[in-house]
Formats: structure tokens, C-alpha cells, sequence
């Protein structure tokens, strides 16, 4: 039988020796949760008491209740106090980023106008005006010191076009297919877990620029939204694409207009987009099961799975902020565990620390055996050959943007050296990059070094917090504006040309693991 929880009731829960929250009119008894809460304890208790749906709505999708003990569901909130039940409405923690911009009163402004927006690297300064500084550290966050991030971002300015002039480069088409799925441009989304943290409208805000634009996008695992209602939204919006797209031919064909119309830069019709699933797998496998058959029936094209997070990785500014956060409640031992990270992530089941090279074939008879799967997170040639070996039809080389292993090799450096020791497995498999990658152009020099397509996240996260929607269709304008520029400046005039005497790759070739070497030492 449920229990009738009055607000009276309620409020009086809010210490570490009883929490409770409310989460849709039911009340939760987290005490026992409160050690193993991999956002700390001390967000839990900061909004107990209290009604937390729309703080918990942010971060989660209602799918992790599964990991709270069996009997923490105590009862329903009373209808006729309800009222009265007060809202946390502390978005995440209250605490404002670090570094808001002021006017020269010293009063705190918003993100600038949009327009200001021309480059990738801009939204990130804006969305620290808007972000909460815990939603901030957990997109900026990166491994132990931060070197993994700092040699992504730096990889790509060690790479230079050797540019070709005299080309006829009027007509230029950034076209592509991604797995065998036509796609406008040879970049993605890439996955980013619990964008609801970036702002309210969270993945639906991605997924409805991505059709408005043909681009690709693949959805997290973790997202705040659940994937069947992700979905829904981009297959409606798609809807709407479709249909402004047969009145605007209509009137063209009218017009006898359409010749005119075309666009040099070929980006005015493009293919609908597509959307892909990334996947964790979790301890228990009849869950994995489960998720990989709910991409499936939900029509997602292909499956990444990713192979670079058996454990969360050590992002030391998650750590400082849930200490922080632990000290200000008083909770001392809390705040020293802190700096050891979600060890309760283990717990929780998310990630399968035992997963191995052989659990690649149940994934594959569950997702289909004529579906694709990229692994994502190779980060040397002899586990790219193995994922070829192991039939999956695509390869993603990442660091995970340098949240996980520390001194792990740049996406470039990874594909370098597979041309340099496993160059078959170029023309086997669709092999994809990312990491640090913060311009249009710089996605050319990962198709030269033969890459099918680059993914880009940071960037869509802080365009998404500053601007909702608009700012990831102006990322992807920005991104599109660039490439095709790019092209057109070394001389190319469709992604078919982009091959490796295009560029000069040589200072990180200088640097490449050399097993010769280290065999003398
Ligand atoms: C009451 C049931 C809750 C459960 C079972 C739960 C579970 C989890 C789990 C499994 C994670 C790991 C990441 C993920 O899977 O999304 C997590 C992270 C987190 N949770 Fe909760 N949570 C609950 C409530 C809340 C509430 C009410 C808040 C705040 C309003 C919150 C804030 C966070 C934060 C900030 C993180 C850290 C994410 C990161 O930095 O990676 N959680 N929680
Ligand atoms: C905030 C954030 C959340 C992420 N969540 C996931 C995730 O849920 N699953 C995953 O496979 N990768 C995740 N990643 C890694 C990205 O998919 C991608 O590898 C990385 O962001 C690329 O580097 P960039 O941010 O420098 O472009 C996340 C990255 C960020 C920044």
C-alpha cells in the first residue's frame, strides 16, 4: 500500500540520517542512496525536502530511478498539501559560473547577441554567462591536469594544407554518406550526455537543428530526455522540413525558378538528417539488451559503442566542485571521498569495467547482423585492426575529449598511425574522429588524412546553453560556412579530392610511436 506523505511531513526530512525527495508527486527515501548518488551527496540533500522534478528533470532521465534501492519509493505526495511542498529551484547548485560577463557597473550580463557568434571558439565564453558553474564543470571538465584535452585542441593546428590555386573552385559540394546515409556535411554531433544541464530544451533543441539542417547527430546514452521521445521531436520536426520543402519546390516549379535557385555551395536541399545511438553498456546485460533493442525499434541507423569508459575517467574539476559542495553542508568525509571520484558509478551498474573484444558478438546478433556499429574510442592501430576483425563496419578515434584516459593520443595522431602500420583498415572501414576539432576547415584535414567524417561536442554544448536551438543551427552554419570556404581556398571542389598530398602532416608524423625504437632501447 502507498503511503499519503503530507508537506508537513516532508520538510522535515533533510539530513544525511533521513532525506527525502520528491521526484513526479512521489516520495523518495534516498538516505541510503546518498554515499552511492554519483553526483555527490550533497546535491541531494541541498534539494530534499522539497520538490525536485524540474532540478532532477534537468540532469536525468527518469530511467535512473532504476538504480535507487528497491524499497526507496515510500509513498505519494498528499494532493491537498501539496501546494504547500516547496519547489528547489536552485538550478543545480545556485553557485553562478566563475567567469560571468559584467557590465562596467560590475552587474551581470547574458550571452552576447548571436550575431557575435562567428566563430566556434565564441560560444563557450558565452555560455559560461548562463551555465551554473556545476553544469559548467561537468561540460568543461577534462582527465587529471587536462593534458589528453590541451593535445586535442593543439593537434590540429600541427597539421597544414598544402593548397592548390587555379582550381575552378565556383561550385563547391561538402557532400558525404555516413554508413551508407547521405549527409550535407561531413561532421556530427557527437554524444554528450544529459544536455538538459546545457538548457530546458535539452536534446530536443539538438535533434530539431539537426533536421533543419541534414546533419547527422548521435544521441548519449545518458540523455536527460528518454530516446523514444527524442525521437518523436525529430521525426516531427523532420516532418516539417519535408513539407516546407514540397511547397517551396512547388512555388519554384511555378516560378520556373529552380535552375536559379541552386545554390553554388550546394547546401540549400539536402539529404534529411540522420540520427545514431551511442552506447554504454551497463553491468547487467538483459539492460544492455534492452537499450540496444529500443535504438533498434526506434529506427536510430547505426550503434557506437563505447569502448574508452570501463570506469569514469578522473575529471579532477567534478571533483573540487562536489567537495566544495560536500564542505559547505558540513559533511567532511563526504567532501574527502569526493576526490576520488563516482567510484559508485560501479556500483550503479552504468559501465561494464569487464567488457572485452568477445561481448562484440552478442552486441551484434542483438542490433542485427545487417546494421552498422562503430567502435568508438579506438586509440591505436592494433585495436583498429581488431575492430575490423571483429566485423563492425565502422571505427571512431577518440579520447573521449580528454575526459578519460590521461596523456591519451589526439584523434590525428590515432589515424596517423594506423596509415603508418594497419593502412588496411583505411580502406575497410569508415573511420570517424574527434576531439578538439573547432573548425570548419580543420575537418578537411581529417578527411585528407582519411577520415569520413569528424564529430564535434563541446562547441554544441555551449552554442545549445547560450542560444537553445538557434545556437546549434548557427554552430552548424558556422562549421558549414568554413568548410566550404576552406575548400574553396585550397582548391577543392568535392570532399572526393580530399586526399593526403592536400596536406602536411609531418610534425605529428615526427612524433609517432616507433616500435623500431623502442625495440633498441
Ligand atoms: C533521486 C534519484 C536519483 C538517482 C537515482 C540519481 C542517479 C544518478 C546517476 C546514476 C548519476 C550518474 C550519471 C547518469 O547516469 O546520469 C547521477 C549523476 C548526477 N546526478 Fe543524480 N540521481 C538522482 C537524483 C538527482 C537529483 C535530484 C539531482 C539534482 C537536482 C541530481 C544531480 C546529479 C548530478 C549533478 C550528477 C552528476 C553528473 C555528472 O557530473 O556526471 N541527481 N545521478
Ligand atoms: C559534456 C560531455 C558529455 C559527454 N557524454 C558522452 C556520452 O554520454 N557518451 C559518449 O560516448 N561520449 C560522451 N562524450 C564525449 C563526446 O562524445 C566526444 O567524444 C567529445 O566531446 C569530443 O571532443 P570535443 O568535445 O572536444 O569536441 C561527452 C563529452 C562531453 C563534453
Amino acid at each position: 500500500m502507498t503511503l499519503t506523505l503530507t508537506t508537513n511531513e516532508i520538510i522535515k526530512h533533510r539530513t544525511t540520517s533521513s532525506c527525502w525527495l520528491v521526484v513526479d508527486s512521489k516520495v523518495y527515501d534516498v538516505t541510503s542512496y546518498l554515499n552511492q548518488h554519483p553526483g555527490g551527496p550533497a546535491i541531494l540533500l541541498k534539494h530534499s525536502g522539497q520538490d525536485a522534478t524540474a532540478e532532477f528533470r534537468r540532469i536525468h532521465s527518469p530511467d535512473v530511478l532504476q538504480y535507487l534501492p528497491e524499497d526507496s519509493h515510500i509513498g505519494e505526495v498528499d494532493p491537498a498539501t501539496r501546494s504547500s511542498l516547496p519547489i528547489s529551484s536552485q538550478h543545480e547548485n545556485g553557485i553562478v559560473s566563475t567567469a560571468p560577463i559584467t557590465t562596467t557597473t560590475g552587474s551581470r550580463i547574458g550571452p552576447p547577441h548571436i550575431s557575435q557568434c562567428v566563430s566556434l571558439l565564441d560560444f563557450e565564453p558565452a555560455a559560461t554567462t548562463v551555465l551554473p558553474a556545476k553544469a559548467l564543470s561537468y561540460v568543461t571538465s577534462s582527465a587529471a591536469s587536462g593534458l589528453s584535452l590541451r593535445g586535442n585542441i593543439e593537434s590540429w593546428g600541427r597539421v597544414q594544407f598544402r593548397p592548390r590555386v587555379l582550381q575552378d573552385v565556383s561550385r563547391v559540394s561538402a557532400r558525404t554518406t555516413i554508413l551508407g546515409f547521405p549527409a550535407a556535411m561531413p561532421f556530427y554531433v557527437s554524444p554528450m550526455g544529459q544536455l538538459g544541464r546545457s538548457h530546458a530544451d535539452g536534446e530536443a533543441a539538438v535533434v530539431k537543428a539537426l533536421a533543419r539542417r541534414g546533419v547527422h547527430g548521435v544521441l548519449s546514452t545518458e540523455s536527460t530526455v528518454p530516446a523514444p521521445d527524442i525521437m518523436a521531436v525529430f521525426q516531427e520536426e523532420q516532418g516539417k522540413v519535408e513539407e516546407a520543402r514540397n511547397r517551396e519546390s512547388l512555388t519554384n516549379g511555378v516560378n520556373g525558378q529552380q535552375e536559379d535557385k541552386k545554390l553554388e555551395d550546394d547546401t540549400e536541399s539536402f539529404p534529411p538528417a540522420q540520427l545514431h545511438y551511442q552506447l554504454y553498456i551497463p553491468r547487467d546485460r538483459s539492460a544492455a539488451i534492452a537499450r540496444i533493442r529500443r535504438a533498434r525499434a526506434l529506427g536510430f541507423r547505426s550503434l557506437w559503442v563505447t569502448v574508452d569508459t570501463p570506469v569514469i575517467g578522473k575529471r579532477t574539476g567534478d571533483r573540487r566542485l562536489q567537495a566544495t559542495e560536500a564542505l559547505e553542508l558540513g559533511l567532511e568525509a563526504e567532501a574527502e571521498s569526493a576526490g576520488f571520484g563516482r567510484r559508485a558509478h560501479v556500483a550503479a551498474n552504468q559501465f561494464q569495467a569487464a567488457l572485452s573484444w568477445a561481448d562484440l558478438s552478442w552486441i551484434r546478433a542483438e542490433w542485427g547482423a545487417d546494421r552498422p556499429i562503430v567502435i568508438k574510442g579506438i586509440q591505436c592501430a592494433e585495436d583498429a585492426r581488431l575492430a575490423l576483425e571483429h566485423g563492425v563496419q565502422g571505427i571512431l578515434l577518440s579520447n573521449h575529449g580528454g575526459r578519460q584516459a590521461h596523456s591519451a593520443p589526439d584523434a590525428l595522431t590515432t589515424l596517423l598511425e594506423i596509415w603508418t602500420y594497419e593502412p588496411h583498415v583505411l580502406e575497410k572501414l569508415e573511420v570517424f574522429v574527434d576531439g578538439g576539432c573547432r573548425d570548419g576547415a580543420d575537418v578537411l584535414k581529417a578527411l585528407c588524412l582519411g577520415a569520413r567524417a569528424v564529430g564535434l561536442g563541446r562547441p554544441f554544448f555551449y552554442a545549445l546553453a547560450a542560444y537553445g536551438e538557434k545556437g546549434v543551427e548557427r554552430c552548424i552554419d558556422i562549421l558549414s560556412d568554413e568548410l566550404t570556404m576552406g575548400m574553396r581556398l585550397i582548391g577543392m571542389t568535392s570532399l572526393d579530392q580530399a586526399k593526403p598530398d592536400r596536406v602536411n602532416a609531418a610534425r605529428l608524423l615526427n612524433e609517432l610511436w616507433n616500435p623500431g625504437k623502442l625495440s633498441r632501447l
